[in-house]
C-alpha cells in the first residue's frame, strides 16, 4: 500500500487531462489560466461546469482566516479518517517507506509536499474539536510553500495568529478549538475526496471566493477562464442598460439575449474596443 498513489495512478485517475503534469503525475494547468480564473465569479465557473455535466463541484459554509482573499490553486488533496491503531500501524510503515518518518505528525506528511501554486484541501469528515490540521506554525508553512492556502473540512487552531499571515493567502476551514489534533490517521495524499457535496481529485483547480469553493476539473479550467471573461464582459453592458432603462430586468436576466440585445451588445463591444 501506498500513502500518495504513483504517478501512473494519478495519470489513470486524472486521465480527462491531457497537458503537462507535476513529476507525481498531477495536473499541471498553467499559471497563465490561474490568473484569468482570479477574475472569475462562483457562480460564472459554476454554470460552465453544470453544463459539462459537472454538478457537484461546489462546497460552502465555510470560515476563513482571511475573509475577502480569493484563492485559486491546484488542490493537493488529502483525507484522514478516525484512528483504529492496525490501520494507523499499516499507514506508519507506508509512510516510512515514502520517506515520511515522523508517525505522530501526519499533518506534516502533506505539507512537505506542497509547492508554490498548490491548495492544501483536507478531509478530515467535519471534525473540530481534537481534528485542527493546522494551526499558526504549520499555518506558516502551507502559507510560505503555497503562496495560496489550504481548504480544511475541519479544524483549526491558533486563529490569531492564522489570521495574521500574510501574501494574499486564504485558509477556508469549518471552525476554531484550541485543541491538537488527535485520534486521526491520514488515509491518503492525492487521492480522491469528498468535501461537502464535491469529489475533489488531485490537481483540480480550487476556486475560494466569499461565496464558497469550487473545485474545477483541470480540462474545464481553460474554458471556465474564457466564458467567465465573456460574462463579465456582458454584465458590464447588461447593467448599464438596465441602469439606462433601455431593457428590462425580464430582457437582461435571461441564458441568452434576443437577437436586437445581442446585436446591441456585439456593437457596443465594438464601439469599446475602438475607444481604446
Ligand atoms: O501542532 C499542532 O497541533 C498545530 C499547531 O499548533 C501549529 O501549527 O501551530
Ligand atoms: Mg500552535
Amino acid at each position: 500500500m501506498r500513502i500518495q498513489p504513483s504517478r501512473d495512478d494519478i495519470i489513470e485517475l486524472t486521465s480527462g487531462w491531457t497537458g503537462d503534469r507535476f513529476p507525481d503525475g498531477r495536473p499541471q494547468v498553467p499559471d497563465a489560466v490561474l490568473d484569468l480564473l482570479r477574475e472569475a465569479t462562483t457562480e460564472q465557473a459554476w454554470g460552465v461546469l453544470l453544463k459539462h455535466g459537472y454538478a457537484r463541484q461546489f462546497a460552502g459554509s465555510w470560515r476563513e482566516t482571511h475573509p475577502g482573499t480569493v484563492i485559486v490553486g491546484r488542490a493537493v488533496t488529502s483525507r484522514f479518517l478516525p484512528h483504529r491503531p492496525d490501520f494507523d500501524e499499516a499507514v506508519v510503515a507506508a509512510g516510512a517507506r515514502e520517506s515520511h518518518l515522523e508517525a505522530d505528525r501526519q499533518n506534516s506528511w502533506i505539507i512537505s509536499t506542497l509547492q508554490p501554486g498548490d491548495v492544501m484541501v483536507t478531509d478530515i469528515f467535519g471534525k473540530v474539536y481534537e481534528g485542527t490540521v493546522v494551526g499558526d506554525n504549520l499555518g506558516t508553512a502551507v502559507a510560505s510553500r503555497t503562496g495560496v492556502g489550504a481548504v480544511i473540512d475541519g479544524g483549526i487552531r491558533d486563529y490569531q495568529g492564522l489570521m495574521e499571515l500574510e501574501g494574499g493567502v486564504n485558509i477556508f476551514f469549518r471552525d476554531v478549538d484550541p485543541t491538537p489534533i488527535r485520534d486521526v490517521t491520514l488515509d491518503g495524499i492525492n487521492v480522491p475526496i469528498r468535501i461537502g457535496p464535491a469529489t475533489v481529485l488531485p490537481g483540480d483547480i480550487v476556486l475560494g471566493t466569499p461565496s464558497g469553493i469550487i473545485f474545477i476539473p483541470p480540462q474545464l479550467a481553460q474554458l471556465v477562464a474564457e466564458t467567465s471573461a465573456d460574462v463579465r464582459v456582458r454584465d458590464i453592458f447588461g447593467k448599464q442598460r438596465l441602469s439606462e432603462q433601455r431593457y428590462t430586468s425580464a430582457d437582461i436576466d435571461v441564458p441568452n439575449w434576443a437577437d436586437h440585445i445581442e446585436q446591441d451588445f456585439q456593437q457596443w463591444k465594438e464601439n469599446l474596443a475602438g475607444e481604446r
